[in-house]
């Protein structure tokens, strides 16, 4: 199975963002979205995680096979770091989150409640849940935001071993985290629309 998008169309508040976006994500590799702030990353990633529909063009081999993770982390506040985990793989019918929380350095934190976590410790949380579902396609928006260079390296390395197990990711990233990925620029697939035309989303916001 490979991820597939073809001449993909986006859109924020019903306002073109990208258009004529085509690239594939084959079994063990990553690619890199690069672009400004402001270019379409976002809303090219949730489009592909299925949050909110394309305008056009096609997405090929995401039927239940993408774990998202957004800016935000997904956390539950008032379950612990082991039961958030518990949570997620058994949603995605998975049991074991002993993987997950070692790959993370997570282990000492399992019982305390996700709430009272640092904002770096709640991302490594909300990475680490990625592992336990199962789902062989990581799309990661900004992944390693609060994150220290230990943690950079621990999330580059649990990338690693997911891509050397036959799994895939697409990433949207300002830094280098010294993985082996191709590149995909986003800026020449901007849309001529003028993004200050004062349409919104309020869903999003
Ligand atoms: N809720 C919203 N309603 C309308 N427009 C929005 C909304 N959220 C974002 N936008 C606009 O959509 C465009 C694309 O934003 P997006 O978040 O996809 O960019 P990005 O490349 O991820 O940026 P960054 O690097 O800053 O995270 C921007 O012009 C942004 O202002």
């Amino acid at each position: 199975m490979t991820l597939r998008v073809n001449d993909l169309a986006v859109a924020r508040g019903g306002v073109p963002v990208l258009n004529g976006v085509s690239f594939e994500v084959a079994p063990g590799t990553s690619l890199i979205l690069r672009g400004p702030n402001g270019a379409g990353k976002t809303t090219l990633l949730r489009t592909i995680a299925g949050l909110q529909p394309a305008l056009s063009g096609q997405i090929d081999g995401a039927d239940e096979t993408i774990a998202y993770a957004g800016h935000a982390d997904g956390l539950k506040a008032m379950l612990s770091v082991a039961e958030n985990l518990t949570f997620w793989a058994q949603v995605f019918g998975n049991s074991d989150i002993e993987p997950a929380l070692a790959a993370y350095q997570l282990d000492p934190l399992r019982d305390r409640l996700a709430g009272t976590l640092s904002a770096g410790q709640k991302r490594r949380l909300g990475l680490a849940r990625l592992m336990v579902t199962g789902r062989p396609i990581w799309v990661l928006d900004e992944p390693t935001v609060s994150l220290d260079a230990d943690a950079v390296a621990m999330f580059a390395a649990a990338v690693t071993a997911h891509l050397g197990a036959g799994g895939m990711a697409l990433i949207a990233t300002h830094i280098d985290l010294g993985l082996n990925a191709d590149t995909f620029d986003v800026t020449p697939y901007r849309s001529k629309s003028d993004m200050r035309s004062g349409a919104s989303d309020e869903a999003f916001l």
